[in-house]
């Protein structure tokens, strides 16, 4: 396998980079780099070879997270628990490699056939910027776990932490050239998923880029995992904890400065409480502190770059155009500190008076933008919550188990959330329904997405005599 991951990237190793410029990475940053306590070069400039961090593993917890931030802007106390979703991913599946089995299949005349499940080849995993690290991991370990080599395409914007990853794995014992990591964007990216020698492709990033690279594999004939965008509901009961559905309202939608793809952005509540709701809603929204992402109090930090923060302040300005009310924030940030005046900060915004047709309540936004829906009866809010082409995820708040799992029945999404928002458990299986995509994503099931498998038919008699 180190000799087939060889032939599509000459030149690689397991935790090596092919980078011209490694310093050049830091170029994009939102926030000067501070001396920070135990935080050593990541880079050596004169080679461009990366080497891991020295110390505990708690210290590199610590490290890759300050990595994670001040390339993604996203908030430490985020960036920790990204951090630990990875590690314990890459752990999950290591302790499944072992657990792989087949099949024994009694034939007649004292027949049988076994299965085994094989290894693909070489996969391509290829992420998206907001959560560099945990994609990194969240398609590696399953693909090493099942016997494939691995060539990672990170973000451009977030090129770090992969590296990191791969620094890990190596002195971890993978083979050079079992996991390694290309840096670039769409150029790389076609470049991989046409490759004759790659078997399969996993990607998460936009629905308009994963259909391109559907199209290529198809081409290839190679299997596909899409991990794509959503629009999700979130339906709030007025028999709900209403404390708890706030909760959950706010870990929807601003959970990485909102850009997250399973994100609960069209919030729909029964009429009867949504003052309730509203009033506590924006008080959360707007005491949400916003600034310096490497601070621990802060938690919200900058969004991932100019053109996306000013696309998403333009979601805003078309919401109140086509007649939604601003209850909160929308607007550019600027903190105090000046070192972070230039940084791409938003306050996050609470939309009312919205309604199904407006471009901020059917197109996704990546940002942090609640949309807010009021709804009267049951069977009309799941309708509506359907009515769209994404079906990433979903969730709904209720005291009614009964509501809450006939509700989850019809939702037509990936997940479905019941009284909470947001979690991902490595145990438990993440993918979508509709244009959100196919394939899943940590759980058992994600050994089928990257392994094949090979029936052997063992004949115990006689061949029959037919000719
Ligand atoms: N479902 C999920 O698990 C999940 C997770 C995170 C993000 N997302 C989605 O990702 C989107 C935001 O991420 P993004 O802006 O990085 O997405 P994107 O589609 O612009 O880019 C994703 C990745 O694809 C690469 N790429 C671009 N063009 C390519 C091509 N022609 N061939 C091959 N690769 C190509 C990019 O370089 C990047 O690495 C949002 O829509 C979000 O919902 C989905
Ligand atoms: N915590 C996982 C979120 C993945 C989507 O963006």
């Amino acid at each position: 396998m180190a000799q087939a991951i060889l032939d599509v990237m000459p030149g690689a190793s397991t935790g090596t980079v092919q980078v011209s410029d490694p310093l050049n990475f830091w170029a994009g940053k939102r926030v000067e780099p501070r001396q920070q306590k135990n935080a050593e070069p990541v880079f050596e400039p004169a080679t461009g070879d990366c080497f891991f961090l020295l110390g505990s593993r708690w210290e590199k917890r610590e490290k890759i997270a300050k990595l994670e931030v001040i390339n993604n802007g996203k908030s430490i106390t985020e960036a920790l628990v990204d951090i630990d979703i990875a590690w314990q991913c890459i752990e999950y599946y290591a302790g499944l490699a072992g657990a792989l089995a087949g099949q024994h299949v009694q034939l007649p005349g004292g027949a049988f056939a076994y299965t085994r499940r094989e290894p693909l080849g070489v996969c391509v995993g290829i992420g998206a910027w907001n959560y560099p690290f945990q994609i990194a991991a969240w398609k590696s370990a399953p693909a090493l776990a099942c016997g494939n080599a691995m060539v990672f395409k990170p973000s451009p914007f977030t090129p770090v932490t992969a590296v990191i990853l791969a620094e890990i794995y190596k002195e971890a014992g993978v083979p050079d050239g079992l996991f390694c990591v290309v840096q670039g964007g769409a150029e790389t990216g076609t470049i991989l998923c046409q490759h004759p020698k790659v078997a399969k492709v996993s990607f998460t990033g936009s629905v308009p880029t994963g259909k391109k690279v559907m199209e290529m594999s198809a081409k290839g004939v190679k299997q596909v995992t899409l991990e794509l965008g959503g629009k999700s509901p979130l339906i709030i009961f007025k028999d709900c904890d209403l404390e708890n559905a706030v909760r959950g309202a706010l870990m929807a939608n601003f959970l990485t400065q909102g850009q997250v793809c399973c994100n609960g952005t069209r919030v729909f509540v029964q009429k009867d409480i949504m003052p309730q709701f509203l009033e506590e809603v924006v008080k959360r929204t707007k005491a949400i502190l916003v600034g310096d992402p490497l601070l621990d109090s802060t938690r919200m930090g900058a969004l991932i770059n100019k053109p996306h923060l000013e696309k998403v302040l333009g979601f805003v300005s078309q919401a109140k155009l086509q007649g939604a009310r601003v209850l909160c924030g929308g607007e550019r940030f600027v903190p105090s500190d000046p070192k972070l005046v230039n940084g791409y900060f938003m306050s996050p915004c609470v939309l009312d008076n919205c309604r199904d047709d407006m471009t901020c309540v059917k197109e996704e936004i990546f940002g942090p933008v609640m949309s807010v829906l009021p709804f009267d009866t049951e069977e009309e809010v799941v309708q509506r919550a359907n009515n769209t082409t994404f079906g990433l995820a979903s969730g709904v708040f209720t005291r009614d188990i009964s509501r809450a799992h006939r509700v989850a029945e019809n939702l037509e999404a990936g997940t479905c959330f019941i009284n909470n928002y947001n979690i991902s458990p490595v145990e438990v299986p993440f993918g979508g329904y509709k244009m959100s995509g196919f394939g899943r994503e940590n759980g058992q099931v994600t050994i089928e997405y990257y392994s094949q498998l090979k029936t052997v038919v063992v004949e115990m008699g006689d061949v029959d005599n037919y000719f």
